[in-house]
């Protein structure tokens, strides 16, 4: 078990991940630890981010699944039988997704599913269940928890389904939060508040967290560690404070390609790729 706050969460060697029927594999050789602490993920479209990210959760039913080590909290998640991954799965780990028009049930209303969610999890009168989705809904934000728990999805605005969506999957009490691109659909006003709500709960409960993101300004002011993935490998890992010192080609390309406040009005340079790159590199931490 995990008790102290430096001790990894999660540990990742080698990781390879191919899709059955697939040319090659979209994921290489990744490997990562991660503490108590906001890991980014970034890279271009396809370059394996989110596939790294379902990988931990063992949702990917097509692919071949291969690590030197893959391991959670003293689980192993390449042996761990479905049984076990259930336990696993929104109980101790959890994934926030980018639009939560999808992936909510559009015809259960919102508080409701957050109970139906922990009761899986947890042995409870649904009552308290029910209570524990209150508290949490006040948690993320929610002005009117007793109104929004009535409302349907489609009832309510983007910025409210995701607070619903981290009240969902925090409620739990996670060990680990993978959040995939969790604030793109947003407005950049509502996506500053559900990142100021995700952070708070982060540092107070002391949850592992994952940020998929394309965005490389959101994980340098909201991650603590960043890895840079191209083509299915990790081609960098460096401090989130460091980013502007990243080494790699890719790296400085990513950086040059993005738009600054008082950076002139000039073209932006077109993001190069070499061959040499999606080469196999040496595993990195
Ligand atoms: N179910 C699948 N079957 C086959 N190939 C897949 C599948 N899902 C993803 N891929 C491929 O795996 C590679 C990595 O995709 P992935 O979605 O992990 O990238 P990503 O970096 O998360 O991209 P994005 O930022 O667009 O979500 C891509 O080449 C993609 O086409």
């Amino acid at each position: 078990m995990t008790d102290h706050p430096s001790d990894p969460i999660l540990s990742v060697e080698n990781l390879s991940i191919h899709y059955r029927g697939t040319p090659r594999p979209a994921v290489r050789n990744v490997s990562f630890t991660l503490g108590r602490e906001r890991l980014g993920i970034v890279g271009e479209s396809g370059s394996g981010k989110s596939t790294v990210g379902r990988a931990l959760l063992r949702l990917l039913p097509t692919a071949e699944i291969t690590a030197d080590r893959m391991s959670f909290k003293g689980i192993d998640l390449l042996r761990a039988s479905e049984k076990d991954m259930l336990h696993v799965r929104g109980a101790q780990m959890s994934m926030i997704l980018q639009d939560p028009k999808f992936s909510l049930n559009p015809i259960q209303r919102c508080g409701d599913q957050i109970t139906e969610a922990y009761l899986t999890h947890n042995k409870c009168p649904k009552r308290e269940a029910r209570a524990r989705t209150l508290d949490m809904l006040e948690a993320v934000q929610i002005r009117d928890p007793e109104r929004v728990y009535g409302l349907y999805p489609h009832e309510v605005s983007g910025g409210m389904g995701q607070r619903i969506m981290i009240a969902m999957m925090l409620l739990t009490n996670p060990s680990l939060v993978i959040a995939d691109e969790p604030t793109s659909a947003l407005d950049v006003t509502v996506r500053l508040q559900v990142l100021g709500i995700l952070d708070a709960l982060v540092r107070d409960k002391g949850i592992g967290l994952i940020m998929i993101s394309h965005d490389l300004n959101l994980v340098r002011n909201f991650c603590d560690r960043v890895l840079i993935m191209y083509a299915g490998q990790v081609v960098e890992s460096l401090k989130a404070s460091e980013l502007d010192n990243a080494q790699h080609p890719y790296s400085r390309g990513l950086l040059a390609a993005q738009p600054r406040i008082g950076g002139g009005r000039g073209t932006l340079p077109v993001l190069q790729r070499r061959p040499e790159w999606s080469e196999p590199v040496e595993a990195s931490s």
